[in-house]
């Protein structure tokens, strides 16, 4: 099933929660919706379910207009973030609920509900756990038996909303590896809320990078990381650093005299030089580079970032190194040239 989203838009007093949305979402894929707090991510998870109707703009399933049908009109298997298993079912109940409460004419007997019940908790490898009650499940469980309970009906679609966010970080990141495993075997239309860049990354074939209820990006997750279209979705979508200053003839000058950097093909203009903390390296003898001064230094895990401050420390950088034996770090208060090998500039408007 293939959606096609037209011009949505969904305004509530003082804010535009959606601000004309329009996306394609082809038959089988994995879309991932990113964005912080607030971007209208569950607002258009929601107009997609049919639980919200949009102020504007069309919804289509298919060939078929489906904006002003309701949830169980468009078929669609929603999880949302907090398991909503129903407490007094066992996990099979649960997980037959959308067909055993069907209208008779519709409903399928009680052997093929069965048989479909098992079917689903092999998919989800959670064999044998049909007569275990919620509360006897750990949480990354009751989510597997709530997409269970949301595939029962052969959805069109499958909408989830931060399905794993109230999970911690461990199960979260298999969970996340188990469902995209899941996915490249049932080919569901997926779409996936997150806040959470790391998972959209990780997990979705297409991500779409909300802003104030507007697509800012949408493009594969490599894309998205290497070739972001804005500050915000550098910023958003890892860790990175930022330095004010003005390109003029393929040439960025760091405001405040902290340095030069290449900047080739780049429009002349006021702009934000933006860089990975792990794609710099020391440059000291042909000066291309920003002055700073090491700050500082903290050790996590296997990764080591030195803290580094341009400008009289009001600009504070991160310069990350995997840690191995023969690094040769500076040293607290050293002055360095630091040169990005992959910045990226943007444009600042006035
Ligand atoms: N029922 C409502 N009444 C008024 N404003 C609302 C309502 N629902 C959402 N909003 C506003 O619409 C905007 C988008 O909200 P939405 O829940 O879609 O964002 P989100 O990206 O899903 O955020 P979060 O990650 O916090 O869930 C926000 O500014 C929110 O305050």
């Amino acid at each position: 099933m293939h959606l096609t989203l037209r011009n949505l838009r969904k305004q509530y007093p003082g804010t535009a929660a959606l601000d004309g949305v329009d996306l394609d979402i082809a038959s089988g894929e994995l879309v991932a919706l990113l964005g912080p707090s607030g971007s209208g991510k569950t607002t258009l998870l929601r107009i997609i379910a049919g639980l919200l109707s949009p102020d504007a703009g069309e919804v289509r399933f298919g060939d078929r207009d489906a904006t002003r049908l309701s949830l169980r009109e468009r078929n669609v298997g929603f999880v949302f973030q907090h398991y909503a298993l129903f407490r007094h079912m066992t996990v099979a109940e649960n997980i037959a609920f959308g067909l055993s409460s069907r209208p008779r004419a519709r409903r399928p007997d009680k052997a093929t509900i069965a048989r479909r019940v098992e079917e689903l908790l092999q998919l989800i490898q959670l064999p044998g756990y049909g007569r275990r009650h919620p509360e006897q499940l750990s949480g990354g469980q009751k989510q597997r038996i709530a997409l269970a309970r949301a595939l029962a009906i052969d959805p069109s679609v499958l909408l989830l909303d931060e399905p794993f966010g109230a999970l911690d970080a461990k199960v979260r990141v298999e969970l996340r590896r188990w469902l995209r495993r899941l996915h490249d075997q049932t080919g569901q239309t997926t779409v996936f809320v997150t806040h959470d860049q790391e998972e959209a990354l990780e997990l979705a074939d297409r991500v779409v990078v909300l802003r104030e209820g507007r697509i800012e990006q949408v493009g594969t997750p490599d894309e998205i990381y290497a070739h972001p279209a804005s500050a915000y979705v550098f910023d958003f979508i890892g860790r990175g650093n930022a330095i004010r200053g003005r390109v003029q003839s393929g040439v960025f000058v760091a405001e405040d005299e902290l340095g030069v950097l290449d900047a080739p093909g780049v429009a002349d203009g006021d702009a934000l030089a933006m860089f990975r903390p792990h794609q710099a390296v020391r440059n000291d003898e042909d000066g291309e580079g920003i002055r700073v001064r090491v700050s500082g230094m903290h050790r996590r895990a296997e990764r080591i970032t030195v803290d580094l401050s341009a400008g009289g420390g009001n600009r504070p950088i991160e310069w990350e190194h995997v840690a191995d034996d023969g690094l040769l770090l500076p040293a607290v208060g050293e002055s360095l040239v630091l040169r990005p090998t992959r910045p990226r500039f943007f444009p600042l408007s006035a």
